[in-house]
């Protein structure tokens, strides 16, 4: 399958590179939250808009003719900038940066007013899409890596804007699919549990062991 490829970048140069992306990404972050409740007069908001379109044109004077894919760096590090929830040049992504310990892995992060559904509260599919990438980033810790097929939530309680932690870890494997479940929590508790199927479609079971490790990586 493609988009996943090496491209062998130095390990200092991927650091300062890595710099930039963040930078550029957590500017453009910031924006939009600005963007969405900024309570400027009007000639100010048309002033940033003129700013913000010759920004664009700056970063479209070249640009790759794919998303962005994953990319393997023989140090063990990959990029998934495009990612839309750790991506961090992807300003679509809060980013949600996971850790990993022995059976689970998890994050602690905060979303903006960007994110919003209901009045104050993080819109239910925002939710949807945390949790698909924390159960099968857990998947991916576990050795079991595997493409969403069923993912099932249930949502308790609104998840107010602000900060929350998300956490996952996997109940069992069956041959090729792999059980995850998982949950967001605020300050007042447990907001969303999810359960999920993962499985590691055909084109990835027929590749060699080593190949399908790097993509369970991802
Ligand atoms: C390595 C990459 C890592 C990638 C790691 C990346 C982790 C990042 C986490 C983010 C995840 C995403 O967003 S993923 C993006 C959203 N998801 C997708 O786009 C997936 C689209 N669907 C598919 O590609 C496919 O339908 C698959 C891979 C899910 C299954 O196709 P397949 O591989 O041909 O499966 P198949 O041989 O027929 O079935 C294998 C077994 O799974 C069961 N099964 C089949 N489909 C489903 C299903 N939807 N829900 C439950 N179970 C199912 C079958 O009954 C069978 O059980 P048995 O007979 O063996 O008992």
């Amino acid at each position: 399958m493609s988009g996943y490829f090496t491209e062998e970048i130095p390990a200092e140069e991927l650091t300062r590179q890595m710099e930039v992306a963040r930078g550029v990404g957590d500017s453009v972050r910031a924006l939009v939250a600005a963007t969405v409740v900024t309570d400027v007069d009007e000639d100010d908001v048309i002033e940033a808009q003129r700013l913000i379109d010759a920004a664009t044109a700056i970063l479209e004077r070249r640009r790759i003719d794919s998303s962005f894919g994953i990319r393997f760096n023989s140090d063990g590090r990959q990029r998934n900038w495009g990612n839309a929830v750790e991506g961090i040049r992807n300003p679509v992504a809060p980013p949600v940066e996971f850790e990993a310990g022995d059976d689970r892995v998890w994050a602690e992060f905060s979303l903006g007013p960007q994110y919003e559904g209901p009045p104050g509260l993080v819109h239910g599919g925002v939710i949807a899409l945390i949790l698909d990438q924390v159960l099968g980033h857990a998947a991916v810790h576990a050795g079991a890596p595997g493409m969403t097929g069923t993912l099932s939530i249930r949502y308790r309680q609104g998840t107010k804007l602000g900060s929350m932690r998300t956490e996952a870890w996997i109940d069992r494997t069956e041959g090729v699919k792999t059980f995850a479940k998982g949950q967001i929590s605020t300050a007042d508790g447990i907001c969303a549990e999810a359960e999920g199927i993962f499985i590691m479609p055909r084109w990835a079971r027929e590749l060699d062991i080593d190949r399908r490790s790097r993509i369970g990586d991802a």
